[in-house]
This record gives structure tokens, C-alpha cells and sequence, in this order.
């Protein structure tokens, strides 16, 4: 039999109303208390497959990588609007998923990072500088986005972010547009493929025009930055880049593979790293203590009068805890993004059926109770190790999880932990966060839930972003 379940109608499966549009992972990471860590579910006869414990998780999306590393075809998104082809969606067996993955690994690989660290290092101190300069209570987003782009627009095509940038809003309706293509639940044709066939001039065929027309958007937005790039190169003017490396050292590779390497380094890293730094901000308001520890480890390290750089990060051992914590508590990728089987399978003696669909359940995973005692608290010392907690050892590393399996983990995990490293250490090095407050002078509680996408980060909240000394604004001078 597949995995138990919630209850589901003969033919048609589950209620679809079941599943809450608002954070469907609290519904699954239920189901995983009462069906068990691997359970299933089906609509219309597609059946998927939801992991709520790390054993299962490692046993099935990293050892049995060979199976599970494949995505779910999407209709609307991969066949219609011909989405199918990008890094994100392509099947692991195609040709083209083990060159973009070389081609993004040169680039984003450990070593490979350690060449944009004066980049970084630049970028990071903009940041700082634009903190100061401009402080209201919701700003910090505002610049942390800022500051998350430019890095991404520069290691991606050496460009440098303008004012009113059309090449952003560019890429981010793009990225749009393929979010409302790949929603589950919006197109019939997901779940009835025969209607690809049904000629687009057909009544209730609006989604064909519709899903032609976004693809031509898509992939002239895609490609206006990367003619930029190529423009530079020939010039002989390109700053360092993965789209300029590409054209030097794959120009043998068809071109849209190259454009679709450069677009998933925006698409997979903007949102994902500024949703991580805008939790950090939020539980550094939150949590006083924890801050005034962490800002402390720097401080002994730069001795107060310089700003971090990427050199220091092997020796801050407290602060690469509440990395880990803000990727635990804050769970940027919840459901991390949906693989599938390749073959039939069985685990523990139920069936995974070839094409399942398979949730991996991090939020889930990273509020379980038994695993992360107070999952709701943000505690960086939960991953002390054992020598200095009592004996208890740590438990599972969300620097381990958090960017995903398999053939499938995360190309882009070293460069988004250096620069999540750093913006950390180079924040708490200037600024205290705290609470806001109101005219009186009193803490106001944050008023904030966490947002449901593919992405998800605390919604708007105000925190009081300050100096901490006219010393510390003076490292930034
Ligand atoms: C805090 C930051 C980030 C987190 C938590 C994160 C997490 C993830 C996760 C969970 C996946 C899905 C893996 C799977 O399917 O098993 C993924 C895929 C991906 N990420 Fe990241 N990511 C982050 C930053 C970045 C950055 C900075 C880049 C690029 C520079 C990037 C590029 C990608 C790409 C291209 C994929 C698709 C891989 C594929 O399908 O083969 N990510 N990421």
C-alpha cells in the first residue's frame, strides 16, 4: 500500500480544502504526528508524498539520490509555458541538469566564493553605510534587499544595481510570472494534461494565450541582462562574473543553457538569503541576550575598531550558531521544492509509486519538538556541542538541511552562508536592534506571522536599528 494518509475520496482524493493555503506545512508536519514521518495523499489519482523526519529525509532524498532527485512535471509551468527546461524544473536524467549543475558548482563552489569575498566585503560595508543613513523603524528590508540584489546582479552578470533598475524589476516579474504559472490548484491542465491538446482559439483555452504570452516575457526578461553581460565582454569591459566566466569558458554551450544558469543564481538567491537575514534581524530584536553574545564574539575579534571580514568567519563559533538557528526557526524554504520519483520505490513496506510527488517537510522537521526541544525559541546554544552543553549533544545541523538533497542540494549554499556570515557579523560590529517603540518610550511587541510561498520570512515588522557607539558608526567612516 502507499504511505498512510488523510482520509481520501475514491477517485478524486483528497479534499483539496484540507490542505490551507496559509502555511500548509503546519497541516503536514500534523500528519506526520499522526500517519508517521513518511505519509501520502493523492488528488485525482496524482499522489504525493510528504517526509517529516530528517532519518526518512536522508534515507530517501540523499541515499536513494538516484531516484529521488527528479521534479514533478507541471503542466502549466514546465509544458506550456516551456518553463520545464530552467535549472529548477529540468529532470535530473536530462542531459542539461549535470551541465548546469558543473557550470553553476565552477562558479558558486567553496574556493570559487573566495574570490567575490572583496565583493562581498564591499557590498557589506554599502550596506552598513546605508543603515546608518537612513534608519526608519521597517527600513532595514528595504536595504537588506538592496544589498542581497546588487550581490546576486554582480556574481551573476558583474553589474552593478542602478536607481529605478530595469533589469531588477525585470527579472523579479519574471520570477512572478512563473510563480502564478507553477501555483498548484490555479490551473486545470495540472490535473488534466489532455487540455494541453485543446486548440488555443477554444473556449476555456485562455490559459494556452495566457501561458505563451508569460513564456515570451519571461524569456526576453531573462535575456536582457545577459546580453548586457555579453556586450561588456566583447567590449572588454566585463567585471567578474558567472555569465562572463560562461562566455569565455562554454561558449560552446547553446546560449539560452547559459541564460538560464545566470537567471537561476537571481531567482534561487534573492529571496531566499534576504528572507534569512530579515528572521536574523527580527530574533536579534527579539532576543536581547543572544545579541549582545554574539556581539560580543566580534568584537573580540576585531577588537571594536574595524569592520568583519570574510577571513574572521572560522572564528566566530557563536555567531555560526545563530546561523543555524535563524535557518531553523525562520525556515526560509519549507517545503524546500518538490522532487519526484523516477521509479517505483518502497519504504518500510509501503509503495512510493513512480512520477509521486515528494514534500520534504523542513519547517516540519525544524519545529519537531522531540527533535529541537521549544521549537519556537530562538536558542543558538541548542547547537553548542556536547563538551560545553552538560553532555547533551547538539542535534541535526540546519546548515546541513536547509539548502536540500541530493542532486538537488542547494549549488549556491557556500556563497549564501558567506554572505549571511558576514552581513551578520558586520551588523551586530555597528548597530543595536531592538524592539520599536512608541512616543512614550515603551517596547512594542512585534506584530508579524510568517509569509507562505516557496520562500517564506517574517511579514513587515518594525525594529529600531541604532548605533551602537560613535566609535562603531565611525568604522564604517
Ligand atoms: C539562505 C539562502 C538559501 C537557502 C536556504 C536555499 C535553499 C535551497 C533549497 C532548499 C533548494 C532546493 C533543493 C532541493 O530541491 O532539494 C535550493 C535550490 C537551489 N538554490 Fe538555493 N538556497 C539559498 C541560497 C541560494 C543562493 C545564494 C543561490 C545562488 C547563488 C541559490 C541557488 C539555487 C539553485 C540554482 C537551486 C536549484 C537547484 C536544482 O534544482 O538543481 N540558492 N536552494
Amino acid at each position: 500500500p502507499p504511505p498512510p494518509g488523510p482520509p481520501c475520496r475514491p477517485l478524486l482524493g483528497l479534499d483539496p480544502k484540507l490542505i490551507p493555503p496559509s502555511a500548509p506545512w503546519k497541516r503536514f508536519a500534523e500528519w506526520g504526528t499522526k500517519y508517521g514521518p513518511v505519509s501520502s495523499f493523492h488528488i485525482l489519482g496524482q499522489r504525493s508524498i510528504v517526509i517529516n523526519s530528517f532519518a526518512a529525509a536522508g534515507e530517501l532524498l540523499n541515499k536513494r539520490a538516484s531516484v529521488y532527485s527528479e521534479r514533478p512535471l507541471r503542466q502549466m509551468l514546465d509544458v506550456v509555458m516551456d518553463r520545464g527546461s530552467a535549472v529548477f524544473n529540468v529532470t535530473a536524467s536530462d542531459e542539461r541538469h549535470k551541465v548546469y549543475r558543473r557550470i553553476l558548482h565552477g562558479t558558486l563552489n567553496q574556493r570559487s566564493v573566495a574570490s567575490f569575498h572583496p565583493m562581498l566585503e564591499q557590498e557589506s560595508r554599502a550596506f552598513v553605510k546605508r543603515l546608518a543613513n537612513d534608519v526608519g523603524p521597517q527600513k532595514f528590508e528595504e536595504h537588506v534587499r538592496h544589498n542581497v540584489i546588487s550581490v546576486i546582479m554582480r556574481i551573476a552578470f558583474g553589474y552593478s544595481m542602478q536607481e529605478g533598475d530595469t533589469f531588477v524589476a525585470g527579472i523579479q516579474n519574471a520570477v512572478r510570472l512563473s510563480s502564478l504559472g507553477a501555483t498548484p490548484g490555479r490551473w486545470l491542465v495540472d490535473y488534466l494534461p489532455i487540455l494541453r491538446f485543446v486548440p488555443s482559439w477554444f473556449p476555456g483555452a485562455e490559459f494556452k494565450r495566457l501561458g505563451w504570452e508569460w513564456k515570451k516575457v519571461i524569456d526576453d526578461q531573462l535575456y536582457r541582462p545577459f546580453q548586457w553581460t555579453k556586450d561588456r565582454v566583447a567590449e572588454g569591459k566585463a567585471e567578474q562574473s558567472f555569465t562572463a566566466t560562461q562566455l569565455h569558458e562554454n561558449a560552446h554551450l547553446p546560449e539560452h543553457w547559459l541564460v538560464k544558469c545566470a537567471a537561476a543564481i537571481y531567482i534561487g538567491g534573492a529571496d531566499t538569503t534576504a528572507s534569512a537575514m530579515i528572521c536574523f534581524f527580527l530574533a536579534m530584536s527579539l532576543y536581547p541576550d543572544v545579541q549582545q553574545k554574539a556581539q560580543a564574539e566580534v568584537d573580540a575579534i576585531t577588537g571594536g575598531e574595524r569592520l568583519p571580514t570574510c577571513k574572521d568567519i572560522p572564528q566566530l563559533k557563536y555567531l555560526r550558531r545563530v546561523m543555524q538557528e535563524v535557518l531553523r526557526w525562520g525556515t526560509v524554504v519549507p517545503l524546500a521544492i518538490p522532487h519526484a520519483a523516477l521509479r517505483d520505490d518502497e519504504y518500510n513496506g509501503y509503495r512510493i509509486e513512480k512520477g509521486a510527488t515528494i514534500f520534504p517537510n523542513l519547517w516540519g522537521m525544524f519545529h519537531d519538538p522531540e527533535v529541537y526541544p521549544s521549537p519556537d525559541t530562538f536558542d543558538p546554544d541548542r547547537f553548542a556541542p556536547e563538551a560545553e552543553n552538560a553532555g547533551v549533544s547538539p542535534p541535526p545541523d540546519p546548515l546541513d538541511w536547509a539548502f536540500g538533497f541530493g542532486k538537488r542540494i542547494c549549488p549556491g549554499l557556500h556563497f549564501a552562508q558567506t554572505s549571511l556570515f558576514l552581513n551578520m557579523a558586520s551588523v551586530l560590529s555597528v548597530f543595536d536592534i531592538s524592539k520599536e517603540r512608541d512616543s512614550t518610550g515603551a517596547e512594542l511587541e512585534p506584530n508579524f506571522e510568517f509569509t507562505t510561498g516557496i520562500t517564506s520570512t517574517a511579514t513587515a515588522f518594525g525594529c529600531t536599528v541604532k548605533p551602537r557607539s560613535p566609535e562603531s558608526l565611525s568604522l564604517i567612516a
